[in-house]
Parts: C-alpha cells; sequence; structure tokens
C-alpha cells in the first residue's frame, strides 16, 4: 500500500449525513416515525426541505435544526430503527476503507449536526471512537418520545462546528470532508487546514465551489493525500461511458464500484465521439456506434483501456486498433441468440402464412377468410446461412418443429440432430423453402446476397436477415421481391440504421407488401438486455479489477488468479522479441519479489502480469513504463 510519511499530525474531521453515510438521518428518521400516517409524504417532504435550505446555506442552521425537530413525532424505537437502516446505508468508499478508520482512529473525528444517538452506534461500527464523535443529542420524555435536544450543545447552533472546533483546539493539522456549507465554514474560520467537499452522495455548487479539493470518494481524498487505501487509484476518477441506452443493471455495476459513470440514450457518429471520449477509460455501445481508427487515434481517447460491446457484434469496431492500443474489447457472444432466434421463429410463420396481408386488411375492415397463400413451416426446407450460435440453435428449434434444417458456414461445422451440411452457398440456395442469415459482419460479407445469388434461389422462398445490413445487397432484394422471386421478407438489419429513435428510417423496402421491417430488434428482449447488461460489465470490471482477458475478442486471453497480499503490475507491449527478459532484470536490478507471473501473446501485443511483494523501490514502475515497445502499463492493489 501506498503510505505517506506523516510528519505533522493531520486530524481528519468527518461530516456524518450525506458524507460518511449515504442519506441525512434526521430525513430518515422522519420517514420511519410517519410510516403509515397519512400526512406522511407532507411531512417528511417538509423536513427535507429545510434540511437542504440548511445545508446550502440559505437558512441558518439553529433554525433549521429546531423546525425540523418541532415536525418530528419520533420516540427511541424509531431511532432504533434507524440505527439498523444506517448501519446499510454506509457511503460505499467509507465502506471500503474502513481498515484506514481503523488505523487511524485517534485521529478520525466525526463532527456532525446530527445525532449521537444514532450517530455512535453506526460510527463505531466502522472502528471511529466513540469519544471522537461531536454531535447533538435528543431529550426525551418518561414514555422514550424525542421531545427536544440539549440546546447547550455548541453543535444545536449557527456556526457550530466553528465554535466545536475553537473549543477542541486540534494539535497539527485539520483536514475537513463534508457535503455542506457548515463544512466549509470550518475552513473559512481557519480553523481547518482543507476543506474537501464530498460529493459521492451529493453535490451542491455553493459547497463545491469553496473548496480546496472536490472529492467524488474517500477513495480520491486518500489518493489525493498519498494515505493508505483501498484502491490503487480511485475509481472515482476513472469516466465510464455507455451509449445507446444499455440496460440500467449496467450502469449500476460500475456506479457500485465506484467508477463516474455518463449513460446517453443514442448511438454517437464519429465527430460526437471523438468529442466524448475525452477522459474516458471504459467505453460501452451496442451496434451502432462505429469505434474507428480516427477515433482511436485521436488524443481524446489516450485514457481508453477497455471496450464492451453491449452486443454480439463486434464489427463496429475497429478491433485491430484497440489490440494496438492496448485496448481489450469484450463482446457478450450469447446473451441474446435466444431472442433472435425466436423472432426468425415467429417471421417464418408470419410470412408463410401471409399474416401480414390479413392482419392489413381486417385494419381496413375486409374480411377475408381463405387458406390460399397459408402454409405451414412443417415439412418445409430452411437454409441456414451461417451455422454459429444462432444458426446451430434455430437449427435445432426448426428441427423440434418439423422442418428439414440444412445450413451452409465458411468453416467446417458439425451438423445438429438431422441438418444437413451443404458444401456451397449455391447448393443452399437452391434447396430452400426459406433462408435465414445468421452470417457475422466481416467486411468480406458484405452483399454475400445479390442480384445472381437472388437468382439461384427457389421462387416464392422467404428471405429473413438477422444478421446484419451491409450482408444483403438491398437493391437486389427490392427487385427479387417486386418479381415475386421472393415471397416475404423480414428484415431487422440494415446498411444504414438511424442513430436514435428521432431519426427517420429511410429504405427502399419501406411499403412493399410481405416484408416484415424492424428497427434492429432481434436481440432487444428484456431478457437478453438484462442478461448483457449483467455479463459485458463483468468482464470490463475484471479486467479493470484484476486483470483478466478471458472472453476478450482482440487480446491475449488470460484468466488471473485473485490478488492476494501482494502488488499486481501489468504490462502491455508490442510482441517483439526479449521484453519478458528486460521486465524480469529490472526486478532482478532491484531484488523484486516475484509471486506469480503470467504471460500471453497475440502476433501483436504481449501482456505480462506479475504479482509482486509489496516491499519494492519506486523505481521500477518508472522503469517499467520506459522499457521500449512498451504500449500500457498499470498497476493493481
Ligand atoms: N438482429 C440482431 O439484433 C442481432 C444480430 N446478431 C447478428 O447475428 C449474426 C450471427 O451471430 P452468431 O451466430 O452469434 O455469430 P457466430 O460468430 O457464432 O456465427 C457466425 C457464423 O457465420 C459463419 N460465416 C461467416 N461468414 C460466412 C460466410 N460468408 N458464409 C458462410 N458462413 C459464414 C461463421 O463461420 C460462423 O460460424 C452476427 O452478425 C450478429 O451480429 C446477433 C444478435 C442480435
Ligand atoms: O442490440 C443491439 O444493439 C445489437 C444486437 C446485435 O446485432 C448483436 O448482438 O450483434
Amino acid at each position: 500500500m501506498i503510505t505517506k510519511t506523516v510528519e505533522q499530525k493531520i486530524n481528519y474531521v468527518i461530516d456524518f449525513d450525506s458524507t460518511f453515510t449515504k442519506v441525512e438521518g434526521l430525513d430518515e428518521l422522519a420517514a420511519i416515525a410517519l410510516k403509515g400516517h397519512k400526512d406522511h409524504d407532507k411531512i417528511v417532504g417538509e423536513i427535507k426541505a429545510i434540511t437542504d435550505k440548511g445545508m446550502a446555506g440559505e437558512i441558518g442552521f439553529a433554525e433549521s435544526l429546531k423546525a425540523r425537530v418541532n415536525l418530528l413525532p419520533a420516540n427511541r424505537e424509531h431511532v432504533e430503527t434507524l440505527i439498523e437502516f444506517l448501519k446499510g446505508k454506509i457511503s460505499d468508499s467509507f465502506a471500503r476503507n474502513e481498515a484506514f478508520i481503523r488505523e487511524n482512529a485517534a485521529n478520525i473525528y466525526i463532527v456532525s449536526s446530527g445525532f449521537k444517538d444514532f450517530i455512535v452506534p453506526v460510527a463505531t461500527g466502522m472502528g471511529i471512537l466513540a469519544e471522537n464523535v461531536f454531535a447533538n443529542t435528543f431529550t426525551y420524555d418518561t414514555e422514550g418520545n424525542i421531545t427536544g435536544y440539549d440546546v447547550t450543545n455548541l453543535l444545536s447552533q449557527d456556526k457550530g462546528k466553528v465554535k466545536l472546533l475553537e473549543a477542541l483546539k486540534f494539535d497539527g493539522e485539520v483536514y475537513a470532508i463534508g457535503d455542506g456549507y457548515t463544512d466549509y465554514e470550518m475552513r473559512e474560520a481557519g480553523l481547518a487546514t482543507k476543506f474537501f467537499a464530498f460529493t459521492e452522495n451529493v453535490e451542491r455548487q455553493k459547497v463545491t465551489d469553496k473548496a480546496d479539493e472536490v472529492v467524488a470518494s474517500f477513495d480520491e481524498f486518500l489518493y489525493i493525500n498519498g494515505l493508505t487505501r483501498s484502491q490503487s487509484y480511485p475509481k472515482s476518477k476513472i469516466k465510464v461511458l455507455l451509449l445507446e441506452n444499455v440496460h440500467p443493471k449496467a450502469v449500476e455495476a460500475f456506479k457500485i464500484e465506484g467508477f463516474q459513470v455518463e449513460l446517453l440514450k443514442g448511438a454517437l457518429d464519429e465527430e460526437e465521439l471523438i468529442e466524448k471520449i475525452k477522459g474516458v477509460s471504459i467505453l460501452g455501445l451496442r451496434s451502432k456506434t462505429n469505434l474507428t481508427k480516427r477515433v482511436l487515434q485521436h488524443p481524446n481517447a489516450s485514457r481508453l483501456m477497455t471496450v464492451g460491446a453491449f452486443c454480439i457484434g463486434t464489427n463496429q469496431i475497429d478491433l485491430a486498433e484497440c489490440e494496438k492500443r492496448g485496448i481489450a474489447v469484450f463482446n457478450a457472444p450469447y446473451s441474446n441468440t435466444r431472442s433472435v432466434v425466436e423472432m426468425a421463429i415467429g417471421e417464418m410463420i408470419i410470412l408463410t402464412r401471409d399474416i401480414l396481408t390479413k392482419s392489413n386488411k381486417m385494419h381496413e375492415g375486409v374480411w377475408d377468410k381463405s387458406a390460399k397463400n397459408s402454409y405451414e413451416i412443417r415439412g418445409k426446407k430452411l437454409g441456414l446461412v451461417g451455422y454459429g450460435s444462432i444458426g446451430t440453435q434455430l437449427s435445432v428449434i426448426a428441427e423440434a418443429m418439423g422442418m428439414q434444417v440444412y445450413f451452409y458456414d465458411a468453416v467446417d461445422k458439425l451438423a445438429l440432430g438431422n441438418a444437413k451440411k451443404c458444401k456451397t452457398l449455391e447448393e443452399l440456395l437452391g434447396i430452400s423453402d426459406f433462408i435465414s442469415m445468421h452470417v457475422d459482419g466481416r467486411k468480406t460479407n458484405t452483399n454475400i446476397i445479390g442480384e445472381k445469388e437472388f437468382e439461384m434461389m427457389k421462387d416464392n422462398v422467404i428471405f429473413i436477415n438477422l444478421s446484419r445490413g451491409h450482408v444483403v445487397d438491398i437493391k437486389a432484394l427490392v427487385n427479387a421481391l417486386k418479381s415475386g422471386k421472393v415471397w416475404g421478407a423480414a428484415v431487422d438489419v440494415f446498411p444504414y440504421e438511424p442513430k436514435t429513435n428521432d431519426e427517420e428510417f429511410i429504405n427502399e423496402l419501406r411499403g412493399l407488401p410481405r416484408v416484415i421491417l424492424t428497427p434492429h430488434v432481434g436481440g432487444s428482449t428484456e431478457e437478453a438486455q438484462a442478461n448483457i447488461g449483467e455479463f459485458v460489465p463483468s468482464k470490463l470490471l475484471q479486467f479493470m479489477n484484476n486483470g483478466s482477458t478471458y472472453g476478450s475478442v482482440n487480446f491475449p486471453e488470460l484468466q488471473l488468479p485473485a490478488l492476494e497480499n501482494a502488488h499486481r503490475l501489468l504490462h502491455i507491449h508490442q510482441n517483439v522479441p526479449g521484453i519478458l527478459a528486460k521486465i524480469n532484470n529490472i526486478f532482478a536490478k532491484y531484488n523484486v519479489n516475484i509471486q506469480g507471473q503470467y504471460l500471453k501473446t497475440t502476433t501483436e501485443i504481449g501482456y505480462v502480469i506479475t504479482d509482486i511483494s509489496k516491499e519494492y523501490a519506486d523505481e521500477i514502475i518508472q522503469e517499467l513504463k520506459g522499457i521500449d515497445n512498451t504500449i500500457k502499463f498499470r498497476m493493481l492493489y
């Protein structure tokens, strides 16, 4: 751990409400006491409004406290309930750094305008000494009802924290940490050496404007001051940018760990992405944002460490450029496959029963009961182009529904069930009653189905594309539909897709009969999106927290053990001879004890992870970074 040699004693004065805990104790006490009360919302709202005004410095503190306690119909039992509640509401970054609190307990003070009645049990549970908690105290009647508070306590008065610090006469420096104006007042009065505005739970501009430093977490406070901490680099300083409305679970996964997260609804074009990627270390996108070489080469992208494709396809990402730059890319290869398969089955049935035509007629008041142009899928031949995760699942389900399945894949694939392998695409096109595209989006798959391929198909074929827009020549499909070669089609993906839901969809397929058009929603089910929203962040977090790259689509894959009692050094470099030797020469030169070492390479890059004992010369870091052909270096503990 990094530990500052502290020559001068530092006293840490920490606020409680919305700093040490995520919430305001008195507001929560009101909510507990008024549970089930007919005026619950009204009274709690009033109390919260007064709290906010007081914290923002808009009304005097004494006035705010009096008004709030007067509105509070609470008793000892409610206080007990509040204590249990608050124990679960310790701010994440304080909870993460309990070890620091316990080690430095003698110099850590809670100075709060809240109440000892609930602060002491919560704070002492985290290692704070009871005698170092300074706060107000309630007064109770004989039945245990709160009647008021001790008005002689300095903290119940205006500028109470200032008065208390004057009285305490701390020896050494005083670092005040809090979210409210009264915390700043200690600095204003010259009683605190520095004021750190704490914004993990609430951010008040009036307070941050006055701060010496704004810290989004306690980790950041410890980092700035070179103190012992649980995170080698504070996650609140690491930016995560999530695009295309990924599932809220993803946002939550990063927030829980303390990252700075921004979620945007739509996709971004190249210029917009260059602008937004500034300072971003973790980027999440779906199929519509192109992460191009130009974006990656821009200085704004220099902090980018990892990218998550919240989908299967990664053709929208320049994987080779990411690799060259030491950026690990992950995707969700299976989470939405079932959703695509179900949509393909549904669309085959809708088209072969001519349901679109019938439904449209019904909406116009036409009752046309007839079996004409309606067929079962049972017994028909389904041709799958691409026999990967989706193609194979569709194969099994279609077969269970009585279809005869044929497939063509560019690589040799094992046939599942009774499916039959075709040697060529031409063979498959000539056999099939239904053709469904499930190839990946590599560039060479552009227009693999065009005029010539439609010509090879049986008359009245039903054609489905849920893979990628560019694999089918849309003009050729339009002609095949107009000529009757293709009876009906379902298309979910297009060479150009609108960036957001506000943009018009323009395509020649619009308005054609028996054509199902969907806005790239093959994988958009609640289930699939929730699965992806968990899966991709778990990969990105593993990479960030532990260095593991298992499942990466462009990086040497390594599943690393948990870090135990060591510092982990991660070195990404161009794959040229001699780098491992150079790394180990540095360790040998400084007599570093290696606890474990892992290496994996691709033809382009090498990834060396070394776990070392915690005592080492700081110089090794600069020397490791300085090795020729180093792409990226970082350290974890
Ligand atoms: N519409 C949507 O919302 C969704 C679309 N997709 C897309 O579906 C496609 C397939 O996904 P997966 O099955 O998971 O991919 P996969 O990578 O498991 O399978 C693709 C298969 O296509 C084969 N292939 C590639 N090019 C070929 C060619 N020219 N001819 C014959 N075979 C070829 C590959 O060898 C591979 O077996 C991808 O493009 C993916 O992006 C995936 C999920 C949702
Ligand atoms: O849901 C998305 O944005 C894209 C789905 C898709 O095409 C994929 O997973 O490859």
